[in-house]
C-alpha cells in the first residue's frame, strides 16, 4: 500500500472518528424500525420486519442464509458499470484506493491495460460511477431488510472472472466472508451479489450451502491446488460435505444478499468470456459506540448511513 493510498484511509477514518462524514447519507430509512427479535423472537434471527419482504422471503432467508431477488438492477445502470469498469482497466481513470487484481497466472507477466487483464476491482470507495451500486434505493431498501437503518457500505469489488486460463484458477474456494472482517455482529452485515450478465455454471455461478450461515466461523487456509491459488482466496478447512451445494443460476440484474457465515465459492469460469458480478457489503452499526469501535479495527473505507 502506497503513502498516498494509506494517508488518504487514515484521513477517511479520522473523518468519520470525528463525526465529520464527507459522504452523503446512503441510508434508506426503514419504514418500521425495530429490533428482529421484537416481532417474532422464535422465529426470526437474521431479517427486520419492514414490510419489503414477504413472510416467505423472510423465512426463506432465516433458514437458508441468502435470497435470490430477480431483476433489481436496470440494464441501464449495469450498461453504466461496465463502462466504468472498462474505463478502469484502460487505465482512463485511476480512483485513490482501488486495488487492481489480476488472475494469479498472470500477475507477473507484461500485459496492455484491458479489461482481458484485471480479475477483480476491489474498494472502489472513490469510484462514483460504481459507488453508485451501493446506493441504489433498490438495493439499499433490501440491504435494509437484513442490516436494519443505518446502513455504512464496507467493503465493495467488481468481479470479472475470466475464461480459465487452464489451471482452474478461476474458482474461488468455499469461504465464509466473515472470515475477512474485524467487525461484528455478523447478523448486522449482508453481502449483495448482483449478476450483470446471465450466469451458470458454465461461466462460474455462485454455490451456497445453504443453512450454513447458523454455524461459527470456521478455520480457513490456502486450498492445495495444483494450478496455483488467488492470493487471499481462502478456503473453509472443513465443512459437512453432506451438504449439498446449490448453484445460483442468475439473469442480468437479479441480485442474491447473503450472511456473511454462508459458505460460498464460485466454480471455474469455463466459458470464454469474462463473468461479470457487482459486489457490496454493507453493515449496520447499531450505535455510535459501536460504530466507532468498528471504525477503529476495520481497514475498509465506510460509509455512514
Ligand atoms: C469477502 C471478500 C473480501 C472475499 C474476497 O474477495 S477474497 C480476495 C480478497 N482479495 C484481496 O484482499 C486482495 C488483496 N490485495 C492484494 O493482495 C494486493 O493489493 C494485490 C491485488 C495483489 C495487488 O498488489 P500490489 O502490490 O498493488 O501489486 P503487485 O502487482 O505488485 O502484487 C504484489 C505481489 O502479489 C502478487 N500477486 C498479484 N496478484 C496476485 C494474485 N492474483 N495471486 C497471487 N499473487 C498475486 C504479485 O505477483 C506480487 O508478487 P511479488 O512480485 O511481490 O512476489
Ligand atoms: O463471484 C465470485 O466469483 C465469488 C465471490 C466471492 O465469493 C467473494 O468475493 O466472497
Amino acid at each position: 500500500m502506497d503513502q498516498n493510498h494509506t494517508s488518504s484511509r487514515l484521513r477517511i477514518l479520522l473523518r468519520h472518528l470525528d463525526g465529520c462524514l464527507a459522504r452523503p447519507t446512503i441510508s434508506h430509512p426503514a419504514s418500521r424500525p425495530g429490533s428482529p427479535a421484537t416481532f417474532h423472537p422464535q422465529q426470526f434471527q437474521y431479517t427486520w420486519e419492514n414490510n419489503v419482504l414477504s413472510l416467505e422471503q423472510r423465512k426463506f432467508y432465516e433458514e437458508n442464509g441468502f435470497l435470490v431477488i430477480k431483476n433489481l438492477v436496470s440494464d441501464a445502470d449495469i450498461q453504466r458499470f461496465r463502462n466504468e469498469f472498462q474505463r478502469i482497466c484502460r487505465k482512463e481513470v485511476k480512483p485513490l484506493g482501488l486495488l487492481v487484481m489480476r488472475d494469479v497466472t498472470i500477475a507477473k507477466s507484461e500485459y496492455v491495460p484491458s479489461e482481458k487483464v484485471v480479475s477483480k476491482v476491489q474498494d472502489f470507495q472513490e469510484d462514483e460511477e460504481l459507488f453508485r451500486y451501493c446506493t441504489l434505493p433498490e438495493i439499499l431498501k433490501y440491504v435494509e431488510c437484513f442490516t436494519g437503518p443505518n446502513i455504512m457500505a464496507i467493503h465493495t469489488m467488481l468481479i470479472n472472472k475470466p475464461p480459465d486460463f487452464g489451471k482452474k484458477t478461476s474458482r474461488h474456494p468455499l469461504h465464509q466472508d466473515l472470515h475477512y472482517f474485524p467487525f461484528r455482529p455478523s447478523n448486522s452485515i449482508v453481502c449483495a451479489w448482483t449478476a450483470m450478465e446471465h450466469i451458470d455454471r458454465n461461466n462460474g455461478c455462485l454455490a451456497v450451502l445453504p443453512g450454513t450461515h447458523k454455524g461459527p466461523l470456521q478455520p480457513h487456509d490456502y486450498p492445495q491446488w495444483e494450478g496455483g491459488v488467488n492470493i487471499m482466496f481462502h478456503r473453509i478447512q472443513d465443512y459437512d460435505k453432506n451438504n449439498a451445494r446449490v448453484h445460483l443460476v442468475m439473469e442480468k440484474g437479479d441480485t442474491v444478499f447473503f450472511h456473511p457465515l454462508l459458505i460460498h465459492g464460485s466454480g471455474r469460469n469455463k466459458s470464454q468470456g469474462f463473468r461479470k458480478v457487482h459486489i457490496h457489503i454493507t453493515a449496520l452499526f447499531e450505535d455510535e459506540c459501536m460504530r466507532k469501535k468498528n471504525l477503529m479495527i476495520c481497514w475498509a473505507h465506510i460509509s455512514q448511513g
